[in-house]
């Protein structure tokens, strides 16, 4: 194994995503590659409709892929159960929880299901993991909150608390920042670039926060026209890449600040 191998936690290759009819296949994005190290913060971005939430559920084995192969850990997807599975990536998703009625340490000791036994009993090590996920996002103080009183950003960092307490290696998230102002924005995005780099953590974030993607993640895959891009904010910027994503009579992409500007 090169070390290259050894760090990269998921690979894509030439994978084809989208749906089955009953007569034929609806190919919403082809020819998808991207590799994930550990510690590396990666972005899916694209316009609506693009196919960044059936690409997660595609890697999550929650879908079926169209083509192609996804490997986590040097082994197919498909050689995982789901238990197995769920020691390996945990994610979070944009629905409210459906247990709003749990406490927040009730919640987040949900993470800790795949390691627990029949009656989910908690060991040490449950509690200490659970400690720990509630210290990294800051809300030990919540803990004896019910999820229902919860503001947005308390409830995204509660859901990202619970992913933590889970101990995965790798982490998806489905636009973690919807419903959140500017500042729980930046103080998400500077969570979870804290979590790859003192963690060592994966984490893979669908979003349309493009501009604080280009300034944060390690690495971006472009969706868009069924095709896709996947590199460096930095690579993907001075291959013009993100100049075409919108209608360019209405928004233009500025390649110095890395940011989309409305045009007048
Ligand atoms: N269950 C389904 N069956 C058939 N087509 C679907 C299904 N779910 C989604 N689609 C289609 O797949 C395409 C991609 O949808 P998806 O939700 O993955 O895009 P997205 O990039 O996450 O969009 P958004 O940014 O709006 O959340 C859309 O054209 C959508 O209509």
């Amino acid at each position: 194994m090169t070390s290259e191998e050894r760090h990269t936690v998921i690979r894509v290759e030439e994978l084809s995503i989208g749906y089955f009819t009953k007569k034929n296949e609806s190919i919403i994005s082809q020819a998808i590659s991207l590799s994930a190290k550990q510690g590396e913060l990666i972005a899916i971005v694209g316009p609506n409709g693009a196919g960044k939430s059936t690409l997660l559920r595609t890697l999550l084995g929650m879908q079926p892929k169209i083509s192609g192969r996804i490997e986590v850990k040097q082994l197919a997807l498909e050689s995982y159960n789901s238990h197995d599975l769920a020691q390996q990536i945990s994610v979070v998703l944009t629905e409210a929880p459906a247990s709003k009625n749990l406490s927040v340490l009730e919640f987040v000791s949900l993470g800790r299901q795949p390691y627990t036994n029949w009656i989910g009993a908690l060991a040490q090590k449950d509690k200490e993991a659970i400690a720990k996920a509630l210290q990294l996002t800051e809300t030990e103080t919540l803990s004896h909150k019910n999820c229902f009183e919860l503001s947005d950003g308390q409830l995204q960092r509660v859901a990202i608390a619970r992913a933590l307490a889970q101990d995965t290696p790798i982490i998806f998230l489905d636009e973690p920042t919807t419903h959140l102002d500017l500042y729980h924005k930046a103080y998400l995005f500077k969570l979870l670039k804290k979590l790859c780099k003192e963690e060592n953590k994966t984490i893979i974030f669908s979003t349309h926060e493009i501009d604080l993607a280009i300034q944060l993640t390690d690495k971006m895959l472009i969706l868009h026209n069924k095709k896709s891009h996947f590199e460096s904010p930095c690579n993907l910027i001075e291959a013009k890449k993100f100049a075409s994503l919108f209608p360019e009579e209405i928004i233009g992409f500025d390649a110095k600040t890395g940011r989309f500007v409305i045009k007048e």
